[in-house]
């Protein structure tokens, strides 16, 4: 397995040009069994979840081929299986995905239960009920979700909770359903929207994305289409919490910075500089940061995505930082490593406790999911001296060439193959 080592203490100067966010890009993917006409998506970033989803398809018979780095044509005109197999979405959240589509192009579909990062429990419990909703015939067998449909209906969709991945299993769904689905309590994540534009640029009809009510008017078919993958918002704003931990300056390129709002607040509040575009970020750090209390809450509110990140940031900050986790009931294994980098940390419950030091050191740490892993680098960035992270292979799933990236802004930081 593959560790990085960083040895802590530049501060980072330069550009970074952001890749599309894998959290829209993987359930973009999946909606191109939607339609057998061919779908080019642009700014597909190059991670391993994006690789593992494009195994589903090809593994479903979707035939995909790479035009340019981050440019993929793929088409579902010659589908030969309805079946994602354990091997392949064990390490992956989003390829429960695959089932909505399926199963309303086909009426038909069998995939594992997903993993992705363990950071709670996790269930589809509310997919297979809104799938149900849309009066689908749902068993959960063996590990699997066995889903079988002659056409979906269109039905009113509450979730219990706001989940991104429900919402988007829906309107997939229902973007070929009969008739009208209307969800209420949807996810207003901007993964959710540009999922949206795109099903909208293949034909479908839906208002409301963007909102907590979202109507999908069913359409027999969906066409082809040719769209550009909106901009990583975490992988942005995990760069802005590594320039505020080292102090520099950094401009990041290809960034979408209305879909940031409640990051870039706190980062401001922490006391970075940051200055924005159209589509770009500029964020200046001459000063040590400043204690910045969080509550993760669904967009729009602050992403559970940017918590470590952010707690990083406050390990070194001035005072006491209050983060409280309130989407996912263990994302917290970040800090058990930050405290061996020399972090002052307490959990007590969904709340931890951060009271800034001066300095971390660096150590030997292991990475225990996405974006833990990345609040490792942004310590080990700033920490004295040298850090091993291990287990990589968490980053690797989620951020497209980090090392190069900080590299090319002043980060000494190497990965060491095993
Ligand atoms: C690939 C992807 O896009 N992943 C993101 C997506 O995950 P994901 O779509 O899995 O997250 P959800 O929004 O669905 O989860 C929110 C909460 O609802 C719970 N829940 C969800 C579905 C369900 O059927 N039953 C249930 O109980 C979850 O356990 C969690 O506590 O949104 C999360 C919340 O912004 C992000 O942290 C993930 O990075
Ligand atoms: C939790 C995440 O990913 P996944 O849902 O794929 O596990 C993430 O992107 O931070």
């Amino acid at each position: 397995m593959d560790k990085l080592k960083i040895i802590g203490g530049n501060p980072l100067q330069g550009e970074i040009t952001v890749s599309g966010a894998k959290n829209a890009a993987l359930p973009i993917l999946c909606a191109v069994i939607l339609t057998d006409e061919p779908v080019i998506l642009r700014n597909v970033p190059d991670l391993n979840d994006v690789r593992t989803t494009i195994k589903v398809l090809e593994q479903l018979g979707v035939s995909v081929e790479w035009l340019a780095p981050e440019v993929v044509k793929l088409q579902a005109n010659h589908i030969t299986s309805y079946e994602a197999p354990y091997e392949l979405v064990k390490t992956m959240r989003a390829s429960i995905l695959v089932l909505g589509p399926l199963l309303a192009r086909f009426g038909s579909a069998k995939v594992s239960l997903p993993g992705g990062c363990a950071i709670g429990q996790r269930p589809v419990d509310q997919h297979i009920k809104g799938l149900e909703t849309l009066s689908a015939d749902i068993r959960v067998e063996h590990g699997f979700v066995v889903a079988k449909a002659e056409r979906l209906k269109g039905a009113s969709i509450r979730t219990d909770m706001v989940t991104v991945g429900g919402t988007e299993q829906f309107l997939m769904s229902a973007a070929l359903a009969e008739g009208t689905t209307i969800l209420e309590n949807a996810a207003r994540e901007p993964e959710v929207v540009d999922l949206a534009e795109l099903l909208i640029a293949m034909g479908a009809k839906i208002s409301g994305h963007g909102t907590d009510r979202i109507v999908i008017e069913g359409v027999d078919r969906l066409h082809g289409a040719d769209y550009t993958v909106v901009a990583d918002r975490i992988e942005a704003g995990t760069f802005l919490c590594a320039v505020g931990a080292t102090g520099g300056d950094i401009t990041l390129r290809h960034v979408a910075p209305h879909t940031m709002g409640a990051t870039l607040d706190k980062l401001t509040e922490a006391g970075l500089d940051i200055e924005i575009g159209e589509d770009w970020i500029r964020a200046k750090m001459a000063k040590r940061p400043k204690a910045v209390s969080i509550k993760t809450h669904e967009h729009p509110g602050f992403p559970t995505d940017m918590q470590a990140q952010m707690m990083a940031l406050s390990t070194l900050a001035e005072g006491t930082s209050l983060i409280v986790e309130n989407i996912f009931e263990n994302r917290y294994m970040h800090v058990p490593e930050l405290i061996r980098l020399g972090a002052d940390i307490t959990l007590d419950g969904h709340t931890a406790v951060v009271n800034g030091v001066a300095q971390l050191q660096g150590a030997k740490v292991m990475a225990t999911d996405l974006r833990a892993s990345a609040s490792l680098v942004i310590a080990a960035l700033a920490a004295q001296g040298e850090t091993i992270i291990d287990r990589i292979y968490h980053l690797d799933r989620g951020y497209a060439n980090i090392e190069e990236k900080l590299k090319a802004v002043g980060a000494n930081i190497e990965r060491i193959k095993s």
